[in-house]
């Protein structure tokens, strides 16, 4: 497959070059080799893009949602078709097994495409009666420009979850992915176009953190929408509120999962693995703390030994393969140096631990148990395959210590007491919470977080609320009175 994008900017319907700018290596995470190179945006790119935004805009508010739902779904059905190449394209940006990517990333993005485009018609204002025959009319207006901000770990799938709901709206959109992960993102762009997106509605610039920070402050652009770390959150809330500007946070999180002991061991197990290991541990709403029942945790630690074993751990690109590399040298010795810390606080280590000695970023899914809630590896976003298992003998102390963080994005709970189950994901301090499952993320359902974790929600009909305004029209139907 070809890596080496066209170029390294999407701007106006249109592949955009600009050597001046940084070189970004892409490194395929397998093996380590540069498979691509893309330069990140010069100022005069960045004008260039909010220049054509701003310009595709209007129009585009202007037609009616029926047309403009319709080219989304046609963008959904060709990334659909496609789903082999840009599943491999995927694998190639992140390292992620292609057993995952062709079932988790475009086709996450697909849905989202005709989610919202099927959306598109049905925003609409309402009326509201006043006394004397008056009456307000309201308008669900788009913001203008979007830039959304993405994190590494699904690039496709953020530049979709970004992208729909806000092109639903009316808006144009100016896209920076990672530096990690760059290339996918075009790919979005391109097929966008080719389904009928007039040109400037969807950009793509590539960059590190002062691109992303020259967008978020420049004064025509109207909401930010991030995902990534709480550190770069809270940067980027703070630049976006000096300009008064619309805000989505989806941030980090170290979120809770409780096995109380009358749960379904084997689900439990199901839920810890794709909660702690799916995409090498890199996926933002993971249940990294694992608080299981005293009286079940040498079955469940026993269970869950016998299922890592069962791992294949190899090139991502073969479709048995069910874990992959880290993305990054960089994030595969953040991990490594959470596990050292977690041996010198004294937590035992039960299964991995190690980097798997082979070509590109691998390291072992990796089981801590006997952790206490003080430990480093029990407080800290890790964002790596390293688990951290609690012990618990009772509900309201369990509930206590999964709330006891300043991540609130998502918390799951296994049990087979309904009543129980309730009572606890009603108690959860999260967004997203779970009951007997983990880490599912359907378009339909609201997804983000609480605390430090996050503000506004992404994918459901709630994303509307946070790509368009309400705008008043007071009718008087009467004279007017004035006292004077
Ligand atoms: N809640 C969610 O939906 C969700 C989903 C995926 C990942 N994440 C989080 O993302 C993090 C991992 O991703 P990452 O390492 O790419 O995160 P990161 O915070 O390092 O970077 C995220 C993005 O922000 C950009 N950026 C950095 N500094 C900036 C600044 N000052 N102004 C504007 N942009 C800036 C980066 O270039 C990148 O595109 C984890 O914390 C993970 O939990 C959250």
């Amino acid at each position: 497959m070809q890596t080496q994008p066209t170029a390294s900017h999407f701007i106006g319907g249109q592949y955009v070059e600009d050597t001046e700018g940084t070189k970004i290596d892409v490194i395929y995470p397998a093996t380590g080799e540069v498979i691509a190179t893309v330069h990140a945006a010069t100022p005069a790119i960045v004008e260039q893009a909010i220049t054509a935004a701003r310009g595709a805009q209007a129009a585009w508010a202007a037609m009616s949602g029926t047309e403009r739902g319709r080219i989304l779904r046609r963008a959904a059905d060709i990334m659909r078709d496609r789903n082999h190449d840009l599943s491999v394209l995927e694998t190639y940006d992140t390292g992620k097994p292609y057993q995952e990517t062709s079932v988790a990333d475009a086709t996450s993005g697909a849905d989202a495409l005709e989610y919202f485009g099927g959306m598109a018609a049905t925003l609409t204002g309402e009326h509201i009666p006043l006394g004397g025959g008056d009456w307000v009319y309201t308008r669900r207006e788009a913001l203008g420009v979007c830039v959304g901000i993405g994190a590494w770990n699904y690039p496709t799938q953020i530049a979709c979850w970004k992208g729909a709901p806000a092109l639903a709206c009316g808006n144009a959109v100016i896209f920076k992915p990672s530096e990690t992960t760059p290339l996918c993102a075009l790919k979005v762009a391109e097929i966008l176009v080719e389904a009928g997106l007039p040109a400037g509605l969807y950009n793509v610039v590539q960059g590190l953190g002062d691109v992303g920070a020259s967008l978020v402050t420049d004064p025509r652009v109207d909401k930010v929408s991030l995902t990534g770390s709480v550190p770069t959150g809270r940067k980027v809330y703070a630049a976006a509120a000096q300009g008064m500007k619309h805000v989505t946070m989806e941030l980090g999180g170290k979120s809770p999962m409780i096995v109380f002991d009358d749960a379904h061991i084997e689900n439990a197990v199901s839920g810890a693995i794709n909660g702690n290991f799916y995409s090498s541990g890199q996926v933002c709403s993971n249940g990294t703390r694992v608080f299981v029942h005293k009286g079940i945790k040498e079955a469940f630690l026993t269970r869950l030994a016998e299922r890592l074993e069962t791992a294949v751990i190899g090139d991502p690109m073969e479709p048995e393969t069910s874990f992959g590399p880290m993305v990054s040298q960089q994030q595969m010795d953040i991990a490594l140096d959470y596990i050292a810390k977690g041996e010198a606080e004294g937590a035992r280590l039960v299964y991995g631990g190690k980097r798997i000695a082979r070509d590109g970023f691998y390291m072992q899914p990796t089981v801590f148990a006997d952790v206490t809630d003080d430990m480093v590896i029990a407080r800290e976003e890790i964002f790596g395959p390293v688990m951290a298992v609690l012990d618990f003998e009772d509900e309201a102390e369990v509930m206590a210590r999964a709330n006891d963080t300043e991540f609130g994005l998502a918390a799951g709970v296994f049990t087979n007491d309904l009543t129980r189950a309730h009572r606890i994901a009603a108690g959860f301090e999260a967004g997203t919470c779970y009951i007997n499952t983990y880490n599912d993320a359907p378009v339909e359902a609201p997804f983000g977080g609480v605390k430090a974790s996050g503000v506004g929600r992404e994918n459901s009909k709630a994303a509307i609320e946070h790509y368009s305004q309400l705008k008043s029209v007071y009718v008087r139907m009467g004279d007017v009175e004035a006292p004077f």
